[in-house]
């Protein structure tokens, strides 16, 4: 498959594609972004690489850190886990309380903001120095040790903090949180500030493609795949919130969005891709990198389907 040419027709495509996205403002700090940026990797496990634009340049994560504070709790906690969050499609946005208070407390799944919170409290109640153990999990999958949290992206997160406060105290409120709420607000803020780019992404998601050939450091920090099948599963049926069905039909491939305008996707057994385009469409998936992934998996005529 020629994947540099089709990248590059994809692009071509949409030079003069008028998005009607809005870069996310909630967080102040996220509202300062070049709306125009664009970048996108494309990591197969044959070893090959192809990139477009600024697909070295580093972004916000925000809520793609979602899975990979998952894989790192599931490691810890095993599957105890899915006693204090649930795995069904929520059908609600990502910040949503609605469904928590007659749910008491056990969220829809772990890629809202309620259930990554309650991940974040076990890994709390694991992990010596949470900032500094996830930050390193962080850097030692995506092998790049230059990875770290943007300090101002968070701070400007915490002055804004009121919903996500409200989801942690309510559910301590249920006793599904165990730790200091405000102390979990700042790992929880640090995690989805964590910078990086779309090659650092695509990399950082190898480790769910389920593969059995990667080479001996990678297969120590390879999920295993039951858990990776877990993992893409919840991708799939949760990964873009109230979004995940069209994302699905769509696209057609496991994968998680942020508000900082990333999407990651993989193909299991095949490759991971990052995209970044900051303008959101109203659901708070990025409206050009849902284009791009639509299109390379039309033009490709591959996805999980
Ligand atoms: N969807 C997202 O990326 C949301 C993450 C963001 N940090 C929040 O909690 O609101």
């Amino acid at each position: 498959m020629n994947y540099q040419a089709i990248l590059e027709s994809i692009q071509s495509d949409l030079k003069d594609y008028k998005n009607t996205g809005k870069v996310a403002t909630y967080i102040p700090e996220l509202g300062k972004v070049d709306s125009s940026k664009f970048g996108l990797h494309l990591n197969c496990i044959n070893g090959n690489h192809y990139h477009l634009g600024a697909s070295q340049e580093r972004f916000s994560i925000q809520s793609i850190s979602k899975v990979l504070s998952l894989a790192f709790a599931l490691k810890l906690e095993r599957n105890k886990l899915w006693n204090r969050v649930d795995v069904e499609p929520s059908g609600d946005p990502f910040n949503s309380l609605v469904q928590l208070e007659y749910e008491k407390g056990i969220p829809r799944n772990p890629f809202i903001n309620a259930g990554a919170l309650v991940v974040s409290d076990m890994l709390m109640s694991h992990l010596k120095n949470p900032k500094e153990d996830f930050l390193q999990y962080v850097r030692d999958i995506a092998g790049d040790q230059s990875i770290d949290y943007d300090t101002s992206v968070a701070a400007s997160e915490m002055q804004h903090k009121y919903r996500n406060a409200a989801l942690a105290h309510l559910m301590k409120d249920f006793k599904n949180i165990n730790n200091d709420v405000d102390a979990l607000l700042d790992f929880y803020f640090h995690q989805c500030a964590i910078a990086m780019s779309c090659q650092q992404l695509a990399q950082a998601f190898s480790i769910f493609l389920n593969y059995s050939k990667q080479d001996q450091s990678q297969q120590a920090l390879a999920v295993p795949p039951m858990i990776a099948k877990r993992i893409n599963a919840l991708m799939l049926t949760c990964g873009f919130y109230d979004e995940s069905g069209e994302f699905a039909f769509r696209v057609g491939l496991p994968g998680k969005s942020g508000v900082g305008g990333g999407i990651v996707a993989l193909h299991p057994k095949h490759y991971s891709i990052a995209v970044w385009s900051p303008p959101l469409n109203e659901k708070g998936n990025s409206e050009l990198g849902m284009k791009v992934l639509e299109l390379f998996t039309s033009k490709t005529e591959i996805s999980v389907f």
